[in-house]
């Protein structure tokens, strides 16, 4: 029997979405009235200004962070009405990534990876091998399994967080500066593993960065946040044709533009008081 139309067409809702959120830590509001879309399959950067709120929105979507008001959809679902079984399923589906997603440094490479499969399902031993080895194969690192942590580079370091991250084959991939501290070689090794890992394992990513050159070649949607909202998203190519100034100005990493290189004070002279006597 052959399925219907209708049964095989992939869903078309979004996997993770935004809708008019207000969010912050105590009375100080972080993100005001945000809308944002991520499609499913997709790659998404999340790009701007320092403090601008990028980490706050992998915290929303995790509910590490409440909204203030608006809600958050993971896979349709408003997240803040899920019990405490409910968001840790949906944790469950989704893999964090921090910057310097620290290993235990005790362990293992193949330990590392294997220790979310022992603490949050039943599987055999063996099962978990090779799970842990495919995972280490996907990131290139199937030989290194027997290296301790100490005996690993940065980079590497970093390939093996993502294997962790992803050994529960999460839906959801939310990077926070995986480039941070990479050489540029590395730096694009990681780069074309997010986006192959992206399409071979059919998730979705949003990754959050300060590099344009990266997070351009491997996104196809980029949304820039700035002063506690969307300050301008698209395409890459459509956000480098972007003659937004605060666009071009991280487009081109300007020093100075609409994001001022020094922080609001009093006119130098003033402030030094040259000549001035005291
Ligand atoms: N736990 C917290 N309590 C209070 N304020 C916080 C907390 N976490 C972040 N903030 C503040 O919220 C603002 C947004 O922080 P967030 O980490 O989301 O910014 P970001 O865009 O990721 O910045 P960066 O690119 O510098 O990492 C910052 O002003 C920060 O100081």
């Amino acid at each position: 029997m052959h399925a219907t139309a209708s049964l095989d067409a992939p869903s078309v809702a979004p996997l993770v979405e935004l809708r008019s959120v207000t969010c912050g830590y105590g009375d100080r509001v972080i993100l005001r009235d945000v809308n944002l879309t991520v499609p499913r399959g997709s790659v998404v950067g999340l790009m701007g200004t320092s403090g601008g709120g990028k980490t706050t929105v992998l915290r929303l979507i995790g509910r590490q962070l409440g909204a203030m008001s608006g809600q958050v959809l993971f896979d349709g679902v408003d997240i803040a009405r899920l019990d405490r079984q409910g968001l840790h399923e949906a944790r469950r589906r989704m893999g964090m990534l921090f910057q310097f997603g620290a290993l235990f440094t005790d362990l293992s490479v193949f330990d590392n990876v294997a220790f979310p499969l022992r603490e949050h399902t039943r599987l055999g031993e063996e099962m978990i091998r090779d799970l842990v080895l495919m995972k280490l194969d996907a990131v290139g690192l199937r030989g290194a399994r027997d290296l301790m942590p100490s005996q690993i580079s940065g980079g590497m370091s970093r390939r093996v967080a993502l294997a962790r991250a992803i050994a529960l084959d999460p839906e959801l991939i939310m990077y926070d500066e995986p480039f941070a501290g990479l050489d540029p070689i590395s730096m694009g090794v990681a780069a074309r593993l997010i986006r192959e890992l992206n399409d071979a394992l059919g998730v979705t990513s949003i990754v959050v960065s300060h590099d344009v050159d990266e997070t351009f070649l491997i996104a196809d949607h980029i949304v820039f946040i700035a002063n506690g909202s969307i300050a301008a998203q698209g395409t890459p190519d459509e956000m480098r044709a972007s003659d937004d100034p605060l666009v071009r100005q991280f487009v081109s990493a300007a020093a100075d533009g609409p994001v001022r290189f020094h922080y609001p004070a009093v006119p130098a002279l003033d402030d030094y008081r040259l000549g001035v006597p005291r």
